[in-house]
């Protein structure tokens, strides 16, 4: 692939505008636009940066290091498990969602549009398949097969922003929060949204460990889902009035009630389409960036060599593990997304702020992400609050929004 730059902005943009998008409006009512802003721009400063430091942490690895092997490096067999844990548990769960998400909008659309009748099982192992052969065959597969997708998923973005912006009136953008305790149950639903870390040490192999370039391709590639949330949460919380999301709130009706609220906005029949076109590809750019990161992972962890044979080794030790839970313990993996934030933390914020400062103890100085130790003690510490808030929710202690 040519302008590999390019390619790797594509795949991180990809990997992190996916489902959490979808539970943002909802997540976002009870807290008001401007604390959703502010949320915004904080989890996005917070997610690009400790991007960066794992970019710095890098520099001093072969840039064809796992993330497993860097966490043994610094913090030793402790770190290097508590990582592994969390990468699996977080990368397997996604990569299950997207593939039961991805099957069952397959088997429905062969049988409305073509009146193919088929099982459910039948979808989710078709785009298994297909997906983890484009996983499977390499880096390069990736990133043909992201572009394509993830500019049909802009243009279907920008169709519903178009069709609800009119719709937009100020005093609903106005209101004010419901319920204060709601806004921190937010936070985990967009923190989540802002992830895309399992899949760094990918990028940072396919660049060649180039610094100058990672550095762009993070700080754009979650520029461009910082963009797209803002005028996302302008448009559904500016067209839907609060006493509407509030009823969702109450009915428990998630992203179908969300789905109605939208078409009661725009009343076109074309919304449903709109709205499924961009689902299908934030899940199917998701899923690549996300099994990219768990296929390099595991072909780390696992030591397969990177031939034909060693990477349908990689494959299979991805692709089975979610499938089995997609096909015959479906509640497993959506018990496991309730503590994605969790994992996450660890990943993305935890990890990264641990490894920067034990590397900048032994490692001659290069590449430095600006803030010293008093920023990564921050990072730490939002790392806990994330942990706490979600435990919170895990334990009622806290209102469950998601
Ligand atoms: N950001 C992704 C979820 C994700 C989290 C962590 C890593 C990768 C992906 C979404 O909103 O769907």
């Amino acid at each position: 692939m040519k302008n590999r730059t390019l390619g790797s902005v594509f795949i991180v943009a990809g990997t992190t505008i996916g489902a959490g998008m979808l539970a943002m409006p909802i997540a976002a009512a009870g807290n008001g636009s401007l604390v959703s802003l502010v949320m915004l721009f904080a989890l996005w400063a917070l997610m690009c940066y400790t991007a960066l430091l794992l970019v710095e942490v890098y520099q001093h690895e072969s840039y064809e290091t796992g993330i497993g092997s860097v966490a043994q490096r610094y913090l030793g067999s402790g770190g290097k498990f508590i990582t592994g844990f969390s990468m699996m548990f977080l990368m397997y769960a996604l990569t299950a969602a997207y593939v039961s998400g991805a099957g069952e909008i397959i088997t429905s659309n062969l049988k409305s549009s073509f009146a193919i009748e088929m099982a459910d099982w039948m979808g989710i192992v078709i785009f298994t398949v297909i997906g983890g052969g484009v996983v499977c065959f390499g880096t390069s597969s990736v990133d043909f097969i992201n572009r394509i997708l993830f500019a049909a998923k802009i243009v279907f973005l920008v169709i519903i922003l178009a069709l609800m912006m009119p719709h937009v009136e100020q005093q609903n953008l106005l209101s004010a929060p419901t319920e204060k305790v709601l806004i921190l149950s937010a936070i985990p639903v967009f923190f989540t949204s802002f992830g895309f870390h399992g899949s760094v040490p990918s990028i940072v192999k396919y660049m060649g460990g180039n610094v100058k370039k990672l550095r762009i391709i993070f700080i754009i590639g979650s520029a461009i889902p910082l963009i797209a949330y803002i005028l996302w949460q302008i448009a559904t919380l500016g067209s839907i009035d609060t006493t509407t999301f509030v009823g969702i709130l109450a009915e428990n009706s998630g992203l179908n009630g969300l789905l109605d609220a939208i078409r009661n906005v725009v009343m076109s029949g074309r919304t449903e389409f709109i709205a499924q076109m961009f689902m299908s590809l934030a899940l199917a750019t998701s899923f690549l960036g996300v099994a990219l990161g768990l296929f390099d992972f595991l072909a780390d962890l696992f030591k397969r060599q990177d031939n034909m044979s060693g990477r349908l080794q990689t494959g299979l030790l991805t692709f089975i593990p979610p499938l089995v839970f997609a096909l015959f313990y479906p509640k497993g993996f959506v018990m496991a997304l309730g503590f994605a934030a969790i994992a996450l933390s660890i990943l993305a914020l935890l990890l990264p702020s641990a490894m920067a400062f034990k590397s900048r103890l032994t490692n001659d100085k290069k590449y430095q992400v600006k803030g010293g130790a008093p920023a990564l003690f921050i990072v730490f510490v939002c790392g806990i609050i994330v942990i706490g808030v979600q435990f919170g929710i895990a334990f009622n202690l806290l209102p469950n929004i998601g």
